[in-house]
């Protein structure tokens, strides 16, 4: 009975006995060698082994959502990693927990703050922000990637915890930016044998070999900061009864209803950490995407600032409530989205029953995989996916055509899509909007004067970021530069 069934897993490599596909299966933007496999073997879905575990690759927008959309309740499970959820203390993180009652608790508090009739509280932060980026852009124009981080992390630190930062150096942000960043070093440095072999978390520190130990010590001291340090400083201003309302307090009001006070604590320190893990590199490597495009596309530059220049004008800047009159605005976000999706391979989903789909059998435990990529850069669903061209989400009238499909598949899937997307949206749409008002975006020059050649080049991993990127921010005009310190002392 196991034969046949094997039998009827999708096509894929093949691959050798006991370790599978190890030595065929990609290094490096697998999602490019999964999106060529799947043309290869003629399929939607595709199969391969990692020693005993199965994993599936889906390409089509219509797998995707018969998969984890119409079966969400077995296909939304997360796979359990020693390293990552034990030893380093990620279990906290709402992305990576299994699909349980703990992940229902956390996404249904965490979503309150983030459903799209909550995020608008939150416009007036990001207005100020993203103002603070204009006016960081003209002082220091080749630090656009520097910038967006600031803004991101900032307006979450404030809407989440009610704390101001600084630019340079602030405390706050450096002990956030160390703990998410750990997450990305952990993935990257590969697999651990302590995933395969558990009984390996007993090993004291001290013993011959077990460096790694002691380095999971130190992720673990930065996943507590990060988790801690920003909570303790919200919640002593709560409990002197200073604080200003933000999440963190709102949370805090629902401590003495709660049954269980420790485990709801400990429920807020997760969720109030998550905001800035989980919001602020996807945001800022969504915005190098677009910087990236602009280089690239100069005509979408000036069509953009065309439409703001005719809607808004140029004595003021544009504004959340200038969204529905600005689509070409909103077509750029959405592009950017598309083009180069900040999670090539969103967060790989696990089921937790075994399945059977148009015949091919789905084992309980499977690592199933949506190929963001792929399904992007379909062609049957984007004309010329490699283009940057925001003017294939209009109508020749230039409104937003219903009919082409959002890139919904950069936030995920089914039941785990992202909880911020409402909130990510808004904020990516009034950078976008703000920047392109006020700037040109330009190739940078070196010390010697030559133009660093832009490329299409991007990082690989969990994240998938343009490489190096160097680019400068040209006032448009005298009257721009006016206006920006004019808003930012307003503010
Ligand atoms: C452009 C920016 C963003 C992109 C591209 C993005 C993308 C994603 C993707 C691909 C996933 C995985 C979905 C899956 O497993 O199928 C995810 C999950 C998540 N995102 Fe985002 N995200 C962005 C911004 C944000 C922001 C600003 C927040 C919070 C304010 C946020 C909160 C979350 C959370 C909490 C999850 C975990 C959901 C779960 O596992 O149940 N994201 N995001």
């Amino acid at each position: 009975r196991i034969q046949k069934r094997k039998d009827r897993f999708p096509p894929g490599p093949p691959g050798l006995p006991v370790v599978g596909n190890l030595f065929n299966s990609p290094k490096g933007h697998s999602w490019l060698a999964y999106q060529s496999w799947s043309t290869l073997y003629g399929s939607d879905i595709i199969h391969f082994k990692l020693f005993s575990n199965h994993v599936f690759v889906v390409s089509s927008s219509t797998v995707a959502k018969e998969l984890f959309e119409k079966r969400s309740n077995i296909y939304s499970d997360r796979h359990q990693k020693v390293m990552v959820h034990e030893l380093t203390g990620w279990d906290r993180n709402l992305a990576l927990m299994s699909y349980s009652e703990r992940w229902r608790t956390h996404r249904r508090h965490f979503h309150q703050y983030f459903r799209p009739d909550a995020v608008p509280a939150y416009h007036p932060c990001i207005t100020t922000e993203v103002h603070k980026l204009l006016a960081a852009a003209l002082d220091a124009p080749n630090d656009c990637i520097k910038h967006f981080r600031y803004m991101a992390g900032s307006a979450t630190l404030n809407i989440v915890y009610a704390i101001e930062t600084q630019p340079e150096d602030d405390p706050i942000l450096i002990v956030a930016e160390r703990g998410a960043q750990c997450l990305s070093e952990i993935v990257n440095a590969g697999s651990f044998l302590v995933d395969s072999v558990p009984a390996l978390k007993y090993v004291p520190g001290w013993f011959p070999g077990a460096g790694w130990k002691k380095q999971a010590a130190v992720w673990r001291e930065q996943v507590d900061a990060l988790h801690f340090r920003p909570f303790e400083i919200a919640k002593a201003a709560y409990d002197s009864g200073n604080a200003k309302p933000c999440i963190t307090t709102s949370l805090l009001d629902g401590l003495n209803k709660s049954a269980d006070k420790k485990e709801y604590e400990q429920m807020v320190i997760n969720v109030t950490a998550l905001a800035y893990q989980a919001g602020t590199d996807t945001t800022v490597t969504s915005l190098t995407t677009l910087v990236l495009a602009m280089l690239f596309y100069p005509e979408v530059q000036a069509a953009a600032r065309a439409e703001i220049d005719r809607v808004v004008g140029c004595d003021r800047l544009p504004e959340l409530g200038d969204k529905e009159s600005l689509p070409y605005i909103t077509a750029v976000t959405k592009e950017v989205l598309r083009w180069h999706p900040a999670l090539p391979l969103a967060v790989p989903h696990r089921t937790i029953e075994d399945d059977e789909y148009q015949g091919y059998f789905i084992p309980k435990g499977s690592l199933v995989i949506g190929n963001t990529w792929a399904i992007l850069r379909d062609p049957s669903r984007y004309a010329n996916p490699e283009m940057f061209n925001p003017s294939r989400f209009l109508t020749s009238e230039g409104t937003l055509d219903p009919d082409v499909p959002d890139p919904t598949e950069g936030f995920g899937y089914g039941r785990r899509i992202c909880v911020g997307r409402h909130f990510a949206m808004d904020i990516m749409w009034l950078t976008v909007a703000n920047v392109l008002a006020v700037f040109e975006i330009n190739e940078s020059v070196d010390a010697f004067g030559r133009v660093v050649k832009a490329r299409e080049e991007y990082t690989t991993g969990l994240f998938s970021a343009p490489k190096d990127m160097k680019a400068t921010f040209k006032p448009r005009s005298a009257a721009a530069v006016k206006l920006i310190r004019s808003v930012v002392a307003e503010s």
